[in-house]
């Protein structure tokens, strides 16, 4: 049932407008954006630069007193609205004739093993014997809105080939398109199905607030026109909303989540059954839909090309498409998985999967890598070898993040799951976070973790975390600086997961209170990277230094080797930096 509504104003005291959460048409203006800021976050200067919170298509942030209302109920949350349009038109989607085609639109969900929607739609079409048709839009708006790095864009087109040739050997074409304005989406899709005269319409759902809302919006579109359409949960292993506390609540921290979603999958084993690929069409979908086999591929938007050298490497790194990761996941698991809970944290050679882009894109679905994982720890999720139990509970994380978002969806508008956290007075230095961006810290662990970044669009977690501890407790610069380069990088760039990192966890201080754990670069150097290997790989100004020196050459008797070869000195004393930031932390919380 949906929540009765409390009055909550359209401009709440933090400037945040009601009907800019999902980026709707009319985003407000600069000088608004601008002034909204400096209110909140005083130290913010005027300028696009500083603007990390000047987000385009976005006010700045979502006032506490709408998180508050969307945490009592009084704010409905868009699964809610999603939910609600379902059960509302639900007699005006059912009632349809078969058409001449059933269509599946591909969004996150870039593979045709284990794809709830795809092979929904595929036995629709079959029972019924017309063609599937499959659909993909790009919009260049969402990119830009969502800040998808270039890279990312890189691994979905050349996912989107591949999907493309497998699709056309099982005589199942592609139509693919970009859309100018993300709003005209759910129209033209409408649209396009009544020109294929298809009157079935399957897809995966996508958890984010502007494509639940998106999906409402269609789902209401579609009633009008006797579409049927019902999105599939898909992408968790077990969908959001299915575990909860005993007192009916959503779970706020991971442990106990893990163990109830544990608990649900042993008593719900159908939840790790896969779906088979789709078979092929019958033999007239050539026919009947030529002009739909031989569709280009959507350019790439001007903002998100890639150089050409970047191109090459970041192709070579991560080839794309289904197979790729399903081979990557087969031999991950054979040679690497035992070993996995106790050399995960090593951040020199490679003992995680480097299965973040797969599933990012869909490539891979979550459920295909937990119950292969599962097969080979002899059918056991939480018990038998260690290095499998590990890895499933790292995969379980990425469906904990999911489940964050749909319960707490202000976090999509710039706001931590904690809203009182914003509270923090954050420093605004710009010398200090280009430092940061660049790899010239002087913390040699810190500056390793952010040039891999920047050369391989990619990062180690336990480097993740130690440097978004950096940034957002030793520098004390705004954490959402960080999540956004982070998403403006990374070729695995997922939101939930991505702010879950920074907003929820190690980097804001949501561990236990009034403890906040800051991350000491050094310590972490010295464990993880004991002998330097991982610094010196993308440190050649510290090539030369030998020893436990590599961790703090200034301070261990290389700095001569360090300066020589133009390494800076640390920009900032750690311990000092510590205690300034347990102070502001303390400070916020006691606002
Ligand atoms: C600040 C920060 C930002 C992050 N941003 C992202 C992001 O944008 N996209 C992303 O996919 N992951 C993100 N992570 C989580 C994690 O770092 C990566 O998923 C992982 O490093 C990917 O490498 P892998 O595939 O080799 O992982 P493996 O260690 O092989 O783990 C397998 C899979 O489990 C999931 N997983 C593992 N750890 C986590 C975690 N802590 N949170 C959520 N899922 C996890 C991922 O899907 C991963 O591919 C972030 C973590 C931090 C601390």
């Amino acid at each position: 049932m949906a929540p009765t509504k409390r009055k909550v104003s359209k401009r709440d005291s933090s400037g945040s407008d009601a009907a800019h959460d999902a980026g709707t048409p009319e985003p407000p203006r600069k000088k608004e954006r601008q002034s909204d800021l400096k209110s909140l976050h005083p130290k913010a200067q005027e300028t696009e630069d500083f603007g990390i919170v000047l987000r385009d298509f976005y006010p700045p942030e979502m006032g506490n007193e709408r998180c508050q209302a969307y945490n009592d109920g009084t704010l409905e949350r868009p699964m809610a609205t999603l939910e609600k349009a379902c059960s509302e038109t639900a007699d005006g989607r059912s009632s349809t004739e078969i058409g001449k085609a059933v269509v599946h639109w591909f969004r996150s969900d870039l593979r045709l093993h284990d794809n709830r929607a795809l092979r929904k739609a595929f036995e629709i079409a079959q029972d019924n014997q017309v063609p599937l048709i499959c659909l993909y839009i790009m919009s260049p708006e969402d990119l830009t809105a969502h800040l998808i790095s270039p890279a990312r864009v890189d691994f979905t087109l050349r996912t989107l080939q591949r999907l493309q040739r497998d699709l056309a050997e099982l005589d199942i074409p592609l139509h693919m398109e970009s859309q100018a304005h993300r709003k005209n989406i759910p129209s033209r899709v409408v649209e396009l199905l009544q020109k294929w005269e298809a009157n079935h319409l399957c897809a995966n759902m996508e958890y984010e607030v502007d494509e639940l809302r998106r999906d409402a919006k269609l789902v209401h579109l579609c009633a009008k026109k006797n579409i049927d359409f019902t999105p599939s949960h898909d992408t968790c292993v077990v969908p959001p909303g299915a575990l909860s506390t005993q007192q009916g609540k959503q779970y706020a921290v991971y442990t106990p989540w893990y163990r109830s979603w544990l608990a649900f999958l042993k008593e719900n084993p159908d939840y790790l059954e896969l779906s088979e690929e789709p078979g092929s069409n019958p033999g007239n979908a050539r026919q009947a839909f030529p002009s739909l086999f031989d569709c280009e591929l959507p350019a790439v938007p001007e903002n998100k090309r890639l150089t050409t050298e970047e191109e090459k490497r970041i192709q070579k790194l991560y080839p794309a498409g289904e197979h790729e990761g399903l081979q990557r996941l087969e031999k991950f698991l054979e040679e690497k998985g035992r070993q996995y809970e106790e050399k995960r944290n090593i951040m020199a050679s490679q003992h995680t999967s480097i299965l973040s882009p797969y599933f990012a894109s869909g490539a891979l679905s979550a459920r295909t890598a937990v119950a292969a994982a599962k097969g080979a720890n002899k059918n056991h999720l939480d018990r038998y070898d260690q290095g499998y139990i590990t890895w499933i509970s790292e995969v379980a994380w990425r469906d904990f993040y999911k489940h964050v978002l749909v319960h707490w969806p202000f976090i999509c508008m710039n706001k931590c799951f904690k809203p009182e956290h914003t509270n923090i007075e954050w420093e605004y230095d710009s010398e200090q976070f280009q430092a940061w961006c660049d790899g010239k810290t002087g913390f040699p662990i810190v500056d390793a973790a952010m040039r891999q970044l920047s050369h391989a669009k990619w990062m180690h977690n336990r480097t993740r975390m130690v440097v978004s501890s950096f940034l957002s407790k030793d520098l004390l610069i705004d954490w959402r600086r960080g999540e956004r380069h982070f998403m403006e990088n990374l070729v695995d760039g997922d939101f939930a997961s991505n702010h879950g990192g920074w907003g929820f966890g190690s980097s804001t201080g949501v561990d236990p209170q009034p403890y906040f754990r800051i991350f000491n670069p050094l310590r972490q150097s010295e464990r993880f990277d004991p002998d330097g290997e991982y610094i010196r790989h993308w440190v050649p100004e510290l090539r030369d230094v030998t020893g436990k020196a590599i961790h703090d050459p200034y301070e261990r008797g290389s700095g001569a080797i360090a300066e020589k070869n133009g390494y800076p000195r640390p920009i900032v004393d750690h311990a000092a930096s510590r205690e300034r930031a347990l102070e502001r932390y303390k400070k916020a919380l006691q606002k």
